[in-house]
């Protein structure tokens, strides 16, 4: 892969995973992270220092919205290309700090904008989430589906991100692919998801929380799935259509700008009592339940259509959660010491 890559959110874990891949293949790569004590800094700390083994990585640690900073990295680099999956994340906390989902998602998503315009980059590529479904019911989840009805206000802002980028791609022709991921998992995996916390008190003896009375499903992705996937789309560039009529049936390309909207699943949607199972599998202990009601924010269930995905990348994810939950214990077993 030719070009220079600007990635933001580095230190976070799918930016830490998708770096060390391209880095692999030998791209030049700059990294910019704020961060944040969202979760454990030095979590993300870690991440940076694996990344700067590699000459190819240069990480830059500052806000998305500090403007200033942020286009000083970006221009100094002058990407070819911008990968963003910096943000806020996180459905449940969305509802008592919603402000720092505007702050870096909307200001922030905004400043990457703005820079992708400057620079003209050959192709944008920013990340989104199942979570945008919201209410609907339809399963799978279609890229061409409304999906109007959010329910977290984390989703609303990451809508608003697609919005924000369609009206860009329009605008001033910027290429520009926006992925809606489906709860990622796997090592180097966020302390605030179901995963970590799950391990976290099974091997402290503390009873894990499980929401909905466990009636709920996810179409869990295993990171390892998703960044092959975000490497095959960085190469499928959407190009303004010259008619509606060009739009492929099942395509969620805009008819006015070189814009897409991309599921990345894993396949099929897995019962979370079953993913419960596959932890314990996988750590050889029972799980104590602390059976919850449903959460506010949640969606029931997600499933990704990924037959846009094949058709651009000719790629399906393949990891079972039975593997991938495996994968994400051994590496809590050896970066932990337990
Ligand atoms: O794809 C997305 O759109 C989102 O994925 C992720 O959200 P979720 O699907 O909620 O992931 P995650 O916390 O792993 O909970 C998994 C399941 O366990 C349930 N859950 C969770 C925690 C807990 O303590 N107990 C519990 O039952 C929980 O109710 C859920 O059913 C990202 O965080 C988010 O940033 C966004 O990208």
């Amino acid at each position: 892969m030719g070009g220079k890559v600007f990635i933001t959110g580095t230190a976070g874990f799918i930016g830490y995973h998708l770096a060390k891949h391209l880095l692999d293949e030998g791209v030049e790569i700059v990294g910019y992270d704020g961060m944040t004590d969202y979760y454990d800094p030095q979590l993300k700390r870690r991440r940076h220092q694996n990344l700067l083994q590699n000459a190819r990585f240069r990480a830059v640690e500052a806000m998305l919205e500090d403007r200033a900073a942020f286009d000083g990295a970006v221009d100094a680099l002058a990407p070819d290309i911008i990968v963003h999956l910096a943000g806020q994340a996180g459905v449940r906390y969305s509802l008592d700090e919603p402000a720092s989902y505007v702050q870096s998602n909307l200001v922030g998503g905004f400043h990457v904008l703005e820079a992708a315009r400057r620079h003209g980059v050959t192709h944008l590529l920013m990340a989104s989430t199942s979570s945008v479904y919201g209410a609907n019911e339809a399963m799978p989840f279609r890229e061409t589906d409304k999906a109007d009805l959010p329910v977290s206000f984390y989703a609303a802002t990451k809508k608003a991100s697609e919005a924000m980028a369609h009206s860009y791609a329009h605008l001033w022709n910027i290429p520009t692919t926006m992925f809606r991921f489906f709860t990622v998992y796997g090592p180097w995996g966020r302390p605030d998801m179901a995963l970590f916390k799950f391990v976290d008190a099974i091997l402290t003896g503390r009873p894990i929380d499980v929401y909905n009375q466990g009636n709920l499903s996810r179409d869990f992705t295993y990171v390892g799935d998703l960044v092959h996937a975000i490497r095959l789309l960085i190469d499928a560039v959407p190009e303004r259509p010259a008619s509606v009529a060009d739009i492929a049936k099942g395509d969620s390309l805009s008819p006015v700008a070189p814009w897409r909207v991309v599921n990345i699943g894993g396949g099929r949607p897995t019962k979370l009592m079953d993913f419960i199972a596959a932890v314990e599998a996988a750590l050889g202990r029972p799980a104590q339940r602390n059976m919850l009601p449903m959460q506010p924010g949640d969606v029931v269930d997600t499933w990704a259509d990924s037959t846009l995905l094949e058709r651009l990348t000719g790629y399906v994810p393949q990891t079972g959660v039975e593997q991938g939950v495996a994968e994400f214990v051994a590496w809590y077993r050896d970066y932990y010491c337990c």
